[in-house]
């Protein structure tokens, strides 16, 4: 088994943590590969004067398992903030805070899915229970084509904690699960964290208990509940419509 801690596979994966700034050790590049986005690797790194290495496929496909598409990047491993990194971020862009609670994603493709999710759709971070639940590994890192290197992901012994603690600094925890409230007949203007649950028992009794109210997005077909992604997508794209309505910002959906 290749170890692959600190290892980013791919060509976005590897551009996006060029960008983000996070300490990347050296760059091994296939050799007949650069152009286009690899012509901007190899560009950025040279500017931050990080090694690039060309070496033939057989070299990559024994550093990784998961599909280089010919670029792989050495660092350290994608470090996790605290959820005071969190709201400060969200104080510092003026905004109410946008959290995702993950109770107990397993399926490293779901995480890195709905860390992509949450980075592009504008919310402020994303919260992990440090036990079962898949953490931030190189597989998760190329799922979410690098955006794990732009979002601020806490890791927290219990979700539930958590949760108390968001309300009392005023956030509203809305628990997505089938049996709620349809999610656009409330307002999710104010403060708010989105709490998605794992892909076998959902949302948990106790994480639910603590949340505000439960929201659910409607289905009128046969299988029992869509995938933690999709319904994390939808449920965080409400919350920007809204905000922008609210705002009169209809035209500026990137700012919360
Ligand atoms: C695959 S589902 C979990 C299904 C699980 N077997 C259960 O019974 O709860 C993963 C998560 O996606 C979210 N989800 C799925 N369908 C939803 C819906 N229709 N409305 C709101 N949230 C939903 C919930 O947070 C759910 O816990």
């Amino acid at each position: 088994m290749i170890k692959e801690e600190g290892i980013i596979a791919g060509r976005n994966p590897v551009l996006e943590a060029l960008k983000s700034g996070i300490e990347i050790n050296k760059i091994i590049i296939s050799d007949n590969e650069k152009q286009g986005i690899m012509k901007e690797i190899i560009g950025r790194a040279r500017e931050k004067g990080i090694p690039v290495e060309m070496a033939n496929k057989k070299k990559l496909d024994s550093i990784t398992e998961l599909n280089h598409q010919g670029v792989v990047a050495m660092s350290s491993p994608v470090k996790y903030m605290n959820i005071d990194d969190i709201f400060d971020y969200a104080n510092k862009r003026g905004e109410d805070p946008l959290l995702v609670v993950l109770d107990g994603i397993q399926d490293p493709a779901n995480l890195g899915s709905i860390i992509r999710t949450s980075e592009v759709l504008g919310a402020h971070g994303v919260i992990i229970p440090m036990h079962r639940s898949a953490g931030i590994t190189a597989a998760v890192s190329r799922i979410s084509a690098g955006a794990v290197y732009h979002q601020r992901i806490a890791r927290v012994a219990n979700i539930s904690q958590a949760i108390k603690e968001m309300k009392e600094r005023g956030l509203w925890v809305a628990a997505c699960d089938m049996n709620g409230e349809i999610y656009y007949g409330k307002d999710l203007t104010g403060p708010i964290a989105l709490v998605i649950g794992g892909e076998g028992k959902g949302v948990s009794r106790l994480v639910r208990e603590n949340c505000d109210y439960v929201i659910s997005i409607p289905m009128y077909g046969k299988i029992g509940s869509l995938n933690a992604n999709v319904a994390a997508a939808i449920v965080m794209s409400e919350v920007v419509r809204q905000r922008c309505m609210k705002n009169g910002r209809i035209s500026d959906s990137r700012r919360l």
